[in-house]
């Protein structure tokens, strides 16, 4: 797969528009259309300093509004630090002023007292702290801030520098961003990212980050030398976490015999759709493994990566893309007699779900879609005008990956990012998998980059303030 990196100065708010630069990217170096484009919005990545006597810094310049008075610090190559009437105040030999409010600090206190050191919450009383408290001293030290607040018996706390600058709110400083997404059209099939069974399983846990990091990166892997059986296959998706169990049950071994009251339970072919919109937190992972399919042809498998197609539409069809982005759609699941699923509320979600600012979820199933109510007379002919585009660029040939599935190679898509669908098929055509919450997915990820991985700022702390394997500052918490 030819895979073009570009680094542009791509600023925040068009983040979301990872697409545009995606877009600009190959009018700039002329790609063929679709040709999967890995898109690492440049910014000033946050990386975390060490502070040693060994380096020689710059002290940080004295912008206007910097303290003029004497500072905490009196090893040269230390951030400096002063107490303010409100805010402790910090200079990082960066150059960067940051200032910290008096009850922010106390309230994020990590010491034994404050936060409990193996399960990770807080201890202190947010609210028996008063609201004008105000650090005794404040003191610059290798390992970061030290506070001396005023009580009975001093009580000390100590703020790594990495943590103060990632955690900075006033002002902000640039965050390295999560693992870039590589947005992909109908080319991936070149070189689509697989991993080996044997390797996933492997219990170092290398295979497994290997795995996930695909799915994180491309919203989808293919599995290869999976045993052609449901033990095996469930084997496989445990590795993930606990499976999540719906009407149609835990495992799911499934053939074309209504057993279950959904199309996915026929021979009928099933257009680009993301699973479970009809809940109010659909799946975070699908897995699927074809177990067999015999005396009949069809069936073979659809992937689009819906990200890419929102870019495609956001950059070309923006007024459509904010259309998509703002009207709920009402969805349900009625085919089992015992249920009846809508989301709560019903016609609160969207087909193209934001989350600060970035496009965070793509939540599409015309079949599942109930009566589209709750619209403006005058929006409705537009909602119509906007999914037609939504489709068309869906169901292109550019954006589409067919792949015909076969026993011993299973597929996971992230059901929050890429769309999966099959065509019809006749015979007997057995498949089997199962879904994973969205949340065991990403704290199987989180534990797995933390242990190959590491952040900056758990990298630094890990020496002096790791309890169970977990840094106290680690930036999750
Ligand atoms: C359980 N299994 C995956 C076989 C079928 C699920 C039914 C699919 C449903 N129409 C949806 O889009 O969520
Ligand atoms: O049978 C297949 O290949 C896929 C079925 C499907 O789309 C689903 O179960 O959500």
């Amino acid at each position: 797969m030819l895979r073009t990196s570009c680094r542009l100065s791509v600023n925040p708010a068009r983040r979301v528009g990872a697409s545009s630069a995606c877009l600009v990217s190959r009018q700039i170096y002329n790609l063929p259309k679709h040709t999967p484009v890995t898109v690492t919005c440049c910014r000033s990545l946050h990386s975390t300093p060490k502070y040693s006597s060994a380096s020689a810094v710059l002290k940080p310049s004295s912008p206007e509004n910097s303290p003029t008075s004497a500072v905490s610090s009196h090893d040269h190559d230390l951030p400096v630090s002063r107490i303010d009437e409100r805010k402790v105040i910090v200079g990082f030999p960066s150059g960067e002023w940051c200032r910290y409010h008096h009850i922010w600090l106390r309230d994020h206190c990590r010491c034994s007292e404050c936060f409990h050191p193996v399960t990770k919450q807080r201890l202190v009383n947010t609210f028996d702290i008063p609201h004008d408290v105000k650090p005794v001293k404040v003191e610059s030290k290798t390992e970061g801030l030290e506070v001396t607040w005023p009580s009975a018996q001093p009580h000390t706390s100590l703020y790594p520098w990495s943590w103060l600058r990632y955690n900075s709110y006033d002002p902000p400083l640039p965050r390295e961003q999560g693992t870039e997404k590589i947005l992909w059209g109908s080319k991936i099939a070149q070189s689509p990212p697989t991993v080996s069974y044997s390797e996933v399983m492997e219990q170092d846990d290398q295979g497994l980050f290997k795995w996930l990091s695909n799915i994180d990166k491309f919203g989808f892997s293919f599995v290869s030398g999976v045993p052609p059986t449901t033990e095996a296959t469930e084997a496989l998706v445990r590795r993930i976490g606990f499976i999540r169990e719906t009407q149609y049950g835990r495992f799911w071994d499934f053939t074309s015999d209504l057993a279950k009251g959904d199309t996915a339970y026929t021979t009928l072919a099933l257009g680009a759709h993301t699973d479970n919109t009809y809940f109010t937190d659909p799946c975070g992972l699908q897995l699927f493994h074809l177990l067999s399919h015999t005396e009949g042809t069809g069936g073979s498998t659809l992937l689009v990566d819906g990200f890419y197609v929102a870019s495609l539409l956001k950059e070309l069809h923006p007024t459509a893309y904010e259309i998509l982005s703002r009207v709920g759609v009402p969805t349900h699941a009625a085919g089992e007699p015992g249920s009846l699923y809508t989301p709560t509320p019903q016609g609160a979600y969207p087909v193209l779900r934001h989350a600060k600012g970035e496009l965070a979820q793509v939540r599409w199933n015309n079949d599942d879609r109930s009566v589209m109510n709750g619209l403006a007379p005058s929006e409705l002919e537009e909602w119509y005008d906007a999914v037609r585009l939504w489709n068309k660029f869906l169901t292109s040939a550019d954006s589409e990956y067919w792949v015909q599935l076969s026993a011993g190679t299973a597929v996971v898509v992230d059901n929050h990012r890429v769309l999966h669908g099959r065509s019809g098929f006749t015979g007997k055509r057995r498949m089997c998998g199962a879904y994973v919450g969205v949340d065991e997915y990403r704290s199987k990820l989180a534990v797995l980059q933390e242990k190959f991985a590491p952040d900056p700022v758990s990298q630094e702390t890990a020496s002096f303030a790791t309890v169970h394997g977990r840094s106290l500052w680690n930036p999750a918490l």
